[in-house]
């Protein structure tokens, strides 16, 4: 399932807006600062349908019996693009457990690029729900990798997918491979390069916030 949370109109528009925007992405603090935004947003819709348990508390006056997250979530991401909208996420969800992926695109001398993978280090995700960050949902195949190695430590309740901007056919490429996971992104965009770009997508999201890389 997945639920595109610009549909209905809100701040989050203006926050891709300044995302996507030429004259305003460049100032790296704002950009970064406008997916942690994005993150907060989601974390806030995926801590709608969590597992919940009663708790009784101490109140100055009293006591009361409240709801509360049953099973904390392990919130990941891939870096080095995903961080800032990692922490928006950790930031509302700020008692979970967290694990990090390193996926980059390995381009071959025909500019064809497959995802090396080479770090992962994540705690036990058994019976607990997984939200995995990433920026930019663009063909899924940094998702598809991140998320079967994750999967290696264990099965989650709930497999939630986060993402600031989306190409409809990197959705629908997750959708088909995890049918089960619920997907939580900015905007949705029709187009996907022959480089897998998204357009019109924002640019790179990890050269905006945090400096242009070296091709490796
Ligand atoms: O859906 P895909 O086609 O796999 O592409 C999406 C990947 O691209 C971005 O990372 P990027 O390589 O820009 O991040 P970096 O700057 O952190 O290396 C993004 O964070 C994804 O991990
Ligand atoms: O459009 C895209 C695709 C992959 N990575 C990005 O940063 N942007």
């Amino acid at each position: 399932m997945v639920t595109e949370l610009s549909k209905q109109f809100s701040l989050i528009n203006s926050w891709i807006n300044e995302l996507r925007n030429v004259d305003i992405q460049h100032d790296r603090m704002r950009f970064r600062r406008n997916m942690e935004r994005i993150g907060e947003i989601a974390a806030f819709e995926i801590s709608k349908g969590l597992e919940k348990k009663e708790v009784e508390i101490q109140t100055p006056l009293d006591k009361i019996t409240v709801q509360e997250i049953a099973v904390q979530p392990v919130i990941t991401t891939i870096l080095r693009a995903g961080v800032p909208l990692f922490e928006g996420i950790l930031s509302y969800l700020d008692r979970a457990d967290c694990g990090f992926v390193a996926a980059y695109r390995k381009h071959d001398a025909n500019d064809y690029f497959s995802i090396k993978q080479d770090y992962l280090t994540c705690p036990n995700i058994e019976g607990r729900p997984l939200i995995v960050a990433d920026p930019m949902l663009a063909t899924g195949a940094s998702l598809i990798e991140a998320i079967k190695d994750l999967l290696t430590n264990g099965t989650p309740t709930q497999l939630h997918i986060v993402a600031a901007i989306a190409s409809r056919q990197g959705v629908e490429t997750i959708e088909k491979a995890y049918p089960d996971a619920k997907i939580w992104v900015g905007a949705i965009d029709e187009g996907l390069t022959s480089k897998g770009y998204i357009t019109p997508g924002l640019g790179d999201a990890g050269d905006l916030s945090y400096g242009e890389k070296l091709q490796r």
